[in-house]
């Protein structure tokens, strides 16, 4: 099967020679591209491209005439949360009238209020909503994904939500990758016993998720009131025998210790990073572990933002994710996501691109796979709407760029 898309008036991203993994520093200003450009997709795949001066001469199977629109690889969101069982904007009313977000989780609300939700929750029903939830951010140009369990805090309710998301990946709407999220915060009957929770994870949760095959990677909410470093370096110790990588919450809310504690343990990403100083910035140089910034859960907790600039300048890469939960951050949109990192993060629109393709990709250790317009590339694919140039995507905010998608070469 094939589909030639002609008459692009930018082709983003392009990429010949070596498959590169990231790109950092300066280079994140850089958007490789072709201008009135022509890209072949055969069996799924990025066949070819270039420009229309040299457009072959074949008979494909489906002909896109992409006459004024863009075409970018989909985003990558690397973080996200997506599988819940309610919203909670009560606690959103609460915030406005002056309550914290970490008040709110004291008090037995925030997470353990998503636990106590998702507990009672039908997976059948579960699964329906979470696949709602995906068609949707598919719509706003999602083309590939990470999901974490995290609100069952328990082994049954917590091999639930990674059996939703097992679902979720066997639609083969786009890669879903999931990450096990047992310690996102201490159960209640576990408040005054946390070594028994740490053990619960580590000798019962762990070879079943495991032993299953349930999980990618190992997630830790590594932070003041929730795992302490000490905590997390336990789990991410066991987490590595059983062959699960981390990626980890790190530096949200304090400095933690989460970003030092993420790169001494390979973890493939930390991930927030509001909380950044010279010594995280010292820790992610010295590592290969992708800084992740989650900026709109940020803006919505009315909180300080992630100094983007500062990791840039230091000549780092840095990947963007939505954090897509029910309290945060109830928006999987990567689009407004971009946004939020020009003007609050200062970051360009080809910065911020970069950050939700390459970066986004490499924070799901899918370089290969996904995140530039590269022969032999899956042809997951954004035909945008009718407009000029790629810095209109985060200027327009609100309104949803993608004209149409192409998901596995097939136009949705
Ligand atoms: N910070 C920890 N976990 C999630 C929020 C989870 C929640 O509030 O339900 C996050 O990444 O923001
Ligand atoms: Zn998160």
């Amino acid at each position: 099967m094939q589909t030639l898309i002609t008459h692009i008036k930018h082709l983003y991203q392009v990429e010949t020679g070596a498959v590169k993994h990231t790109v950092a520093g300066a280079d994140m200003a850089h958007l490789p591209e072709l201008e009135n450009a022509w890209l072949l997709i055969e069996n799924g795949r990025i066949h070819s491209f270039g420009s229309m001066d040299q457009v072959p001469e074949l008979r494909a199977d489906e002909s896109i005439d992409a006459s004024g629109c863009l075409v970018l690889p989909a985003w990558v969101d690397s973080h996200t949360h997506l599988v819940f069982a309610a919203p909670r904007e009560e606690e959103f009313v609460d915030r406005i009238k002056g309550v914290s977000y970490e008040e709110i989780a004291r008090k037995g609300g925030g997470i353990l209020n998503s636990a106590r939700r998702l507990r009672d929750m039908d997976e059948e029903l579960l699964y329906e909503q979470s696949l709602q939830r995906l068609h949707q951010v598919v719509a706003q140009g999602t083309g590939a994904i990470e999901i974490k369990s995290g609100y069952g805090l328990g082994t049954e309710a917590e091999l639930k939500m990674l059996r939703v998301i097992r679902r979720l990946k066997e639609t083969n709407l786009i890669p879903v990758k999931a990450s096990f999220l047992a310690a996102h915060a201490y159960p209640v009957e576990y408040k005054e016993n946390k070594t028994a929770y740490i053990k619960l994870i580590i000798d019962e949760m762990l070879p079943r998720v495991a032993g299953e095959g349930l999980a990618d990677y190992m997630d830790a909410f590594c932070e003041e009131g929730f795992f302490s470093v000490a905590d997390t370096e336990q789990l991410l110790e066991a987490a590595w025998k059983y062959g699960l990588k981390p990626k980890i919450h790190a530096n949200q809310l304090h400095y933690s210790g989460g970003v030092e504690v993420g790169v001494k343990h390979n973890a493939v990403s930390v991930d927030h990073l509001e909380c950044v100083g010279d010594k995280e910035i010292a820790a992610l140089q010295s590592g290969n572990t992708m800084p992740t910034l989650l900026p709109a859960a940020a803006f919505f907790l009315g909180i300080q933002y992630q100094p983007a600039r500062r990791i840039i300048d230091a000549g780092l890469p840095v990947c963007l994710a939505s954090d897509y939960n029910p309290g945060s951050c109830p928006s999987g949109n990567m689009n407004l996501l971009m946004t939020i990192a020009c003007t609050q993060l200062k970051m360009t629109p080809a910065e911020a691109i970069n950050a939700v393709t390459l970066n986004g990709a490499a924070a799901l250790e899918l370089s290969t796979e996904m995140g530039t317009i590269a022969a032999g590339k899956r042809a997951n694919l954004i035909i945008t709407r009718p407009m000029n140039n790629a810095n209109f995507i985060p200027y327009d905010f609100g309104n949803n760029p993608v004209g149409r998608m192409i998901l596995n070469g097939k136009l949705m």
